[in-house]
């Protein structure tokens, strides 16, 4: 059967942005909640955006080290389907805020240069057994900022037992998916900075140009 790998853009704050994204066959669309970056959106605005989603399109909600009261805020807004904790979050406080809110979460695992094999696994390990909520680990490349910096790792880290079940993101682009898709074949992939315009404006024919790539390596690779 062919592979079908899952595709979320994130970072989205105008309605035509959202449109393009949908439009070009985008999974699921992010909306990020963390007060220090450029594509922050209140729940309000979220919302908003959200609101416009056709059936079987997902709105994920990516925050920071957050307080309960934020994401409870968030969800109970917006027509948030799946939390992204991208910060320092333990697995304790993933889960319990996971429970609180009842939305399955996907951990952002920020990888560094002598990052091992055993290290991702635990930490997959360690997510999992803490929480019924926890769907899964998204490998990002570790910055100071925490995320959307569009820089990429080392995917040889990636163990291949694992690759099939991680969301692959950090630094993905129209350029470089072809073959990260090809030789990950991760279960999804996650994209901010690749296909905008400048920070929070997204370009559609990057979008479309980006999900075709996926696309075309799916067919490829099966
Ligand atoms: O997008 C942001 O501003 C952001 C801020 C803080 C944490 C994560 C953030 N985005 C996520 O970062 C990865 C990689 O993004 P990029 O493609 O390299 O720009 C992705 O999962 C975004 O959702």
């Amino acid at each position: 059967m062919m592979q079908r790998t899952r595709i979320k853009i994130c970072g989205f704050t105008r309605e035509e942005d959202l449109r393009a994204a949908v439009d070009a066959g985008a999974d699921a669309l992010g909306f990020v909640f963390y007060p220090k970056s450029p594509r922050y959106v209140t729940p309000l605005q979220a919302a908003r955006l959200a609101s416009s989603l056709p059936p079987f399109v997902s709105a994920v909600a990516l925050f920071v080290n957050p307080t309960l009261a934020e994401v409870e805020e968030v969800v109970r807004v917006a027509p948030i389907s799946l939390l992204q904790f991208h910060g320092d979050e333990t697995p304790a406080q993933c889960a319990a805020i996971a429970a609180a809110v009842a939305r399955p979460f996907v951990r952002a695992c920020r990888v560094k240069p002598d990052t091992g094999a055993s290290d991702l696994l635990e930490c997959e390990l360690a997510y999992r057994a803490a929480s019924p909520w926890f769907s899964g680990l998204l490998l990002d490349t570790w910055v100071d900022a925490y995320g959307g910096a569009g820089k990429v790792f080392d995917w040889s880290l990636i163990p291949k037992e694992l690759a099939p079940r991680v969301v692959l993101s950090g630094g993905l682009s129209v350029q470089n998916a072809t073959d990260a898709v090809s030789r990950v074949r991760p279960y999804a992939v996650d994209i901010s900075s690749g296909v905008e315009a400048g920070k929070g404006i997204k370009d559609a024919r990057k979008i479309a140009a980006f999900i075709a790539a996926v696309r075309a390596a799916d067919a490829n690779t099966s």
